[in-house]
Order: C-alpha cells, then sequence, then structure tokens
C-alpha cells in the first residue's frame, strides 16, 4: 500500500463521516438464491443509525429559525440518540440537556459527557417518567425545547435523503427486501417512501420484540402509543423476534460474520435470515438488506455478550 492521500480522504469535519456506510454481505444468512447484506450503521461517527436523524433534527431548527435566543435543547433519552444529539449538538456549538434515569449505564452517561452534554439523572425509582417529566418542566418553564424524535419528521426525513439513496445506489437497484427493527420508527419510513418511489415492487419489512420480550432499542408499540411517525401502510410486513432469538444471532454475527453489533441489530437479522429461508424454499431470488443499528461495545455492561 502507499502512502499517498486522495483529496476525498479529507474531511472538513466529523459531520461529513455521517452516512455512506458500508454494506456487507451476511455469509451464515445468505442462500444460493438469496444475498442478504448488512448495512453498517456502527461506522457512523456517533457510532449508531442515530447520526442520521440526530443531524437532520438539529439542522431542521436551526434552517427554520426555530430554537428561540436562550433556550437550549433537552431530550429525555438513554439510548443512541442521546449520543447522537450530544455529539451534533456540540459541532453546531448548541446546548443540550439530555436526561435519564440514574441507573442508565456508565458508558452512556459518560459518552455524552465526554461530547460535552449537560446529562441530568432523575431518581431510579420514577423511571423513564420521571426523566421525561423534568424535561417538559423544563419545557413548560421556557428554559430548553425538545426535539421529539418520535413525531419529528425531519427523523424519517433524514432516511429518505440518505440512507435509502445510498441503499438503492449500492446494491444498483437489484435490493429486493429491506428490513428493519422498529424505535421511532425513522429509519423504516423513511427508507420505505424511498425505496417504494424507485420500485413498488421492494418490500418492507419490521421487526419488533415478541410480545413480553425486551430489545434495547426496539419496541413492540401499544396501538395508543405508535410513534406520529408511524405510517403502517409503508410497512408489507412486521416479523416478531424474541430476545432470545435476537441475543443468539447477534452473538453469531460477531462470532461467523465479525460484525460486532447491538441486540437490535441481531433482532433483525434473525428476521432476515427467516426470510431468506422462505424465499429459498419458494424457488425465489432476492437480494436482502438489513440494518446493523450500532455497534457491540455499545451494550458490553449488559450480559449480551457475558
Ligand atoms: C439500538 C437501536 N436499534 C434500533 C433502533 C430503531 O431505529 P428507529 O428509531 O429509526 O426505528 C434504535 C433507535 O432508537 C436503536 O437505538
Amino acid at each position: 500500500m502507499t502512502a499517498s492521500t486522495p483529496a476525498s480522504a479529507l474531511h472538513a469535519s466529523a459531520l461529513d463521516l455521517i452516512g455512506n456506510t458500508p454494506l456487507v454481505r451476511l455469509h451464515s444468512l445468505s442462500t444460493d438464491l438469496v444475498d442478504v447484506y448488512g448495512k453498517l450503521e456502527g461506522q457512523n461517527p456517533g457510532g449508531s443509525v442515530k447520526d442520521r436523524a440526530a443531524r437532520a433534527m438539529i439542522e431542521g431548527v436551526l434552517q427554520r429559525g426555530e430554537l428561540a435566543p436562550g433556550t437550549r435543547l433537552i431530550e429525555a433519552t438513554s439510548g443512541n440518540t442521546g449520543i447522537a444529539l450530544a455529539m451534533l449538538a456540540r459541532l453546531h456549538g448548541l446546548d443540550i440537556e439530555l436526561v435519564m434515569p440514574e441507573n442508565s449505564t456508565a458508558e452512556r452517561v459518560q459518552t455524552m459527557r465526554a461530547y460535552g452534554a449537560t446529562v441530568t439523572l432523575t431518581p431510579a425509582a420514577g423511571g423513564m417518567e420521571a426523566a421525561i417529566d423534568h424535561m417538559r418542566a423544563e419545557v413548560d418553564a421556557g428554559r430548553a425545547q425538545m426535539l421529539n424524535q418520535f413525531g419529528n419528521p425531519d427523523n424519517p426525513r433524514a432516511h429518505f435523503e440518505t440512507t435509502g439513496p445510498e441503499i438503492w445506489r449500492d446494491t444498483a437497484g437489484q435490493v429486493t427486501h429491506f428490513v428493519s427493527s422498529m424505535g421511532t420508527t425513522g429509519t423504516i419510513m423513511g427508507v420505505s417512501r424511498y425505496l417504494k418511489e424507485q420500485s413498488a415492487a421492494v418490500q418492507i419489512v419490521g421487526v419488533q420484540p415478541t410480545e413480553g420480550s425486551s430489545i434495547p432499542g426496539i419496541r413492540r408499540w401499544p396501538e395508543a402509543y405508535l410513534p406520529a411517525n408511524y405510517e403502517p401502510e409503508r410497512v408489507d410486513r412486521v416479523i416478531d423476534v424474541s430476545e432470545a432469538d435476537a441475543r443468539t444471532m447477534t452473538r453469531a454475527l460477531a462470532r461467523d460474520e465479525a460484525v460486532f453489533a447491538g441486540m437490535s441489530s441481531g433482532g433483525a437479522a434473525h428476521a432476515a435470515a427467516q426470510l431468506a429461508r422462505e424465499l429459498t424454499a419458494a424457488g425465489e431470488r432476492g437480494l436482502i438488506v438489513t440494518i446493523v443499528c450500532d455497534r457491540g461495545d455499545r451494550y458490553l455492561s449488559s450480559d449480551l455478550f457475558a
């Protein structure tokens, strides 16, 4: 290898590193007829798919002039969104407060603080509700403004403008199925809208935990709590995945594919493998793209890889 530096290797800021994540073939999930590719969102600078939504939401309020002077951003989140918002807010010179229960994992709290965010910890006994109550009180007092990733149209827009086009481009329009686990549903809504505009035949598959299962980052939403961004007609099929199956696949991805990811990615990959087997049994060809949302090191303090 030579040491010369192509011009495209120089980036103006970490903002430019968001997106254009690689697609990697998952051999153990693919068959003679069906290729399964993982889109490695953990390669984003903040370590997850949430960099895309956070960038779009922050740039959205700035471009529309919606951030009142003297207010800071606030969000109640213990997950990837908080980390992405912490990174993006400071890159844009904004103050942000992230609110979460005091029993949130140390690596998450410390990552957000490392990026320069103010982290407020609410009593563990109050759960996420106490964090949301604190956020609402700050917003009601006019001290802070929330981004509301569940209803903010900038979240799915980020995926309509970047994730979807990248998948279409990188598969040269050959993608037949898109599989994504569903949290805020921003990823699946935006990608579905883009891919269906290119070809109505592309099938969009959502993944949710089975009843009673817990998979960090995604939810089995009761009807009354469905995210405002969710439009059911954009999803052709929903596959339920148990916590045990998601766990087993997450470990297999690391061992067999060198794809070190979180449990929601394992859940989506489990569903993608099921789909690949079904298509193969029916004698159909396919190219499945499944989202690998984040990296496994975000879960080292849990028992996921113990
Ligand atoms: C680990 C993880 N997996 C999956 C998702 C789902 O992505 P989306 O919110 O776009 O549905 C999230 C989002 O919060 C996440 O943090």
